[in-house]
């Protein structure tokens, strides 16, 4: 009988798994032992003393505490950050519950600028405690416009240490479900402004082998919409060339064409994901060794073909939520051996405040499922073990002869007991610095791949390169998206040839004199230099059917020098126009999409902009579609000399009775007949009303779609929800940019 393999960024979740999983959050404590995870990582010698080992092991046994990262460019991030240090935590700071005095949210001490918090309160206590209950909702509304994002904490040190500039050329390998991508995407985003968004001239390709889960990267990515961002859906191990024009297509390379380079990569490999184990506790009963020594094939590859995608210059961030050393350190020693051009970069003055553990230099692998024996080195597990002839464990499974020259102790282990965290590892690789006078001989020979060839390409049925084909259950994936189907690095593997089974529309950019476009720049009072030839559509005939997606110059020349089907590009810049039927005896007309207005905004004529003010704030979000005699003079008059269509409206920062608005506010509006309405959609208009007036102050629909039915049943009404259906069912709904979520400013 074949078992469903379940790792982290491995497969697909059935549903009997949910069921284990749900069983396993009842698991007791005395029952979080496993002898074959105790055996073998005491074999490693992970820690130094007997009292360590005992700190690590009780603290695996105890809940992961909740943590979260205030997300968004930093202006927006930091804005946020205070409501949360001003409003938040002091709230927090005396709640007792059931005469327990309970702790409120810290910082994490090393997360930059304090941006990421922590805090381990009982479900209990969230539910039923006022103060937490409010905090509580604060942060599922933030959370799901894309202003909070619910991370691991460990799981947020991997992008710290790829120092992302703006012009940075930027991949992110193994991407999905695409927390770490969206990280990426902030630091090249660095420049933007609480209400406009800046075009990055660097670019991110995050790339996922598991089809669905690119969709899912992509949705979550929207969150920050960037014209810099493109996803592929390709096996990371074997990632083909992508060409761009020599010398930056400028005209100066004569037509000829180069590789595309990278000046930073993530290598988030597939793992065990045994330093899960805090919250995924079916660890607990599954663990053994061949999950991890299954892996460790499809990883060297990964990090090999980083390696070769890399600038001269270049850095790569590789990491595993792992504590074996067969995933980590023997995958760091081999790539070293096969590029020794390569070298571990000590990065142990970064983030002071974080605590971590070298990387191991000695480790001992074993393919025995009950850990009864493990081997020194390869020979001996050779001479020894009566099943080596039939396990597919390599050389390089064991730490090389030259281990000391590797300066694997450059490694970060980081455990659970140091900070209350997840298990997690990190290196960082760069190139050796070429010394002065170094003569050619030398620079040819580090670069050669010579000590160790690099991995071979993946057999099929190679069962330690192929998870489906690992015994043993492997522990659920560390993202928390438990619903989100994931590939087998074998599925991966085996991906069919891109040209049959790549569905996605094509990418065809727009001439910048097509009338529809001009039309649309002319009625949304673009100005000048908005970057029109850089507009994109997706549909087969390349017509603006119905949405405009913007991206930046380097995404262009990709586009244009590469076929899309053979790097199954999954997305490519940011949708910023869509089309809204202009109702009865009106022509449609183009309009700003809400998560679309900070890359648009910074060409939207001031003259254009229409002044808001809390009491139309109001208006807006407690109806749907208010009438325009619903506002108040002097918002009243703007809105009736206004044509029909889009405007954008801008709030500047103000108080209205209890509600206060700390930051300027910018969003689209539709002004339909003798209505209008704000187009973000309903969570983003949820958590504004949240941010602003302190509570969900926003009137039924049902309620008031009958009372508007009863007032004006000729009014054209457009609310949010109705244009997301809309654009779900679009012609090129293959963009999977299908939910328009908007970040509002603070
Ligand atoms: C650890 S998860 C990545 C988590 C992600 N970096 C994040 O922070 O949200 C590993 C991912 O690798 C993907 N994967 C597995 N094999 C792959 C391969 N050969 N090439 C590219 N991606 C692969 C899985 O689908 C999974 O999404």
């Amino acid at each position: 009988m074949s078992r469903k393999k379940n790792r982290r960024g491995g497969n697909h979740k059935s549903s009997s798994s949910k069921k284990d999983e749900y069983r396993s959050d009842l698991l007791a404590k005395s029952d979080m032992k496993n002898e074959r995870f105790t055996r073998y990582y005491q074999a490693q010698n992970i820690l130094p003393t007997e009292k360590e080992w005992e700190d690590f092991m009780e603290t695996l046994r105890t809940p992961l505490p909740t943590t979260f990262r205030v997300a968004g460019s930093r202006q927006t991030a930091n804005s946020l950050n205070e409501m949360i240090k001003e409003i938040h935590v002091p709230a927090l700071n005396d709640v007792e519950f059931e005469n327990q005095k309970i702790p409120p949210p810290v910082q994490i001490p090393w997360y930059p600028d304090g941006l990421a918090w922590q805090f381990n309160v009982p479900k209990k206590v969230l539910r039923k405690s006022p103060e937490f209950k409010k905090f509580h909702s604060f942060l599922v509304f933030e959370t799901e416009v894309g202003n909070v994002s619910r991370q691991e904490s460990v799981s947020m040190l991997p992008p710290l240490f790829l120092d992302v500039e703006p012009h940075h050329k930027v991949m992110d390998m193994c991407a999905a479900p695409g927390s770490k991508t969206a990280q990426l995407l902030e630091a090249l985003h660095a420049q933007d402004t609480l209400t406009s968004s800046s075009i990055p001239t660097g670019l991110l390709l995050a790339n996922d082998s598991d089809y669905k889960r690119t969709h899912l990267l992509i949705h979550q990515s929207a969150r920050l919409p960037s014209p810099a961002l493109m996803v592929t859906n390709l096996d990371a191990s074997n990632y083909p060339s992508i060409k761009v024009p020599s010398g930056g297509g400028g005209g100066g390379g004569g037509g000829r064409m180069e590789q595309l380079l990278f000046d930073r990569i993530l290598c988030d490999v597939p793992c065990s994901g045994d330093g899960t184990i805090r919250k995924n506790l079916n660890i607990w009963k599954t663990w053994q060794p061949n999950d991890g020594n299954g892996l460790h094939g499809l990883q060297l590859r990964i990090l090999q073909r980083a390696m070769k995608l890399l600038k001269p210059d270049g850095r790569i961030v590789y990491s595993t939520c792992s504590l074996n050393p067969v995933e980590n350190e023997a995958v760091i020693a081999s790539a070293l051996l096969s590029n020794p051009e390569f070298h571990l970069v000590d990065v142990s003055t970064r983030l002071s405040e974080l605590k971590r553990r070298p990387g191991l230099t000695s480790w001992r692998p074993t393919s025995d499922r009950t850990v009864a024996a493990t081997y020194e080195t390869y020979e001996a597990f050779v001479a020894n073990d009566l099943q080596a002839s039939t396990t597919k464990l390599t050389p390089g499974h064991w730490p090389p002869t030259n281990v000391e020259e590797l300066h694997l102790e450059r490694c970060m282990r980081i455990y659970p007991h140091l900070q209350d965290s997840g298990g997690f590892f990190v290196a960082v690789l760069e190139r050796k610095p070429i010394a002065v006078g170094q003569s050619k001989e030398k620079k040819r020979a580090a670069a050669s791949p010579a000590l160790v060839p690099e991995a071979k390409k993946p057999r099929l049925a190679d069962p330690l390169n192929s998870a489906s084909t690992t015994p043993g259950n492997t522990p659920a994936p560390a993202t928390g998206l438990a619903e989100a189907s994931a590939s087998t690095p074998s599925e991966s593997q085996d991906l069919p040839a891109p040209e049959q089974s790549f569905k996605e529309m094509p990418y065809t950019f727009l001439s910048p004199h097509d009338p529809t476009l001009l039309s649309c720049i002319n009625r949304l009072h673009l100005i000048n230099d908005f970057p029109s030839s850089n507009v994109l559509v997706r549909n087969p005939e390349g017509d603006v059917v119905r949405s405009m997606y913007l991206t930046n110059d380097i995404i262009k020349t990709v586009i244009q020098n590469n076929d899309f089907t053979k790097i199954r590009l999954t997305a490519a810049g940011t949708k910023v126009f869509t089309k809204q039927e202009g109702g009865k005896g009106n022509e449609a007309q183009y309009r700003i999409l809400g998560e679309g207005l900070p890359v648009v905004l910074p060409y939207v004529d001031p003259a254009n902009v229409i002044q808001g003010n809390m009491s139309a704030l109001k208006v807006f979000v407690e109806s749907h579609y208010p009438l325009t005699t619903s506002f108040e003079e002097p918002f009243r008059d703007i809105l009736d000399e206004l044509c029909l269509g889009c405007h954008v409206v801008k709030f500047p920062p103000g108080d209205l009775d209890d509600a206060s608005l700390s930051h300027e506010l910018l969003v689209p509006i539709w002004k339909s007949g003798v209505s209008v309405s704000l187009m973000v959609d309903k969570k983003a208009k949820n958590a504004l009303s949240l941010r602003v007036f302190g509570k969900e102050i926003s009137v039924p629909k049902q309620r008031e779609k009958k009372e508007e039915k009863e007032k004006d049943s000729d009014t054209v009404m457009v609310n949010a929800d109705e244009v997301n259906e809309e654009e779900e069912l679009e012609e090129d709904a293959g963009s999977g940019v299908t939910e328009p979520i908007i970040i509002p400013a603070l």
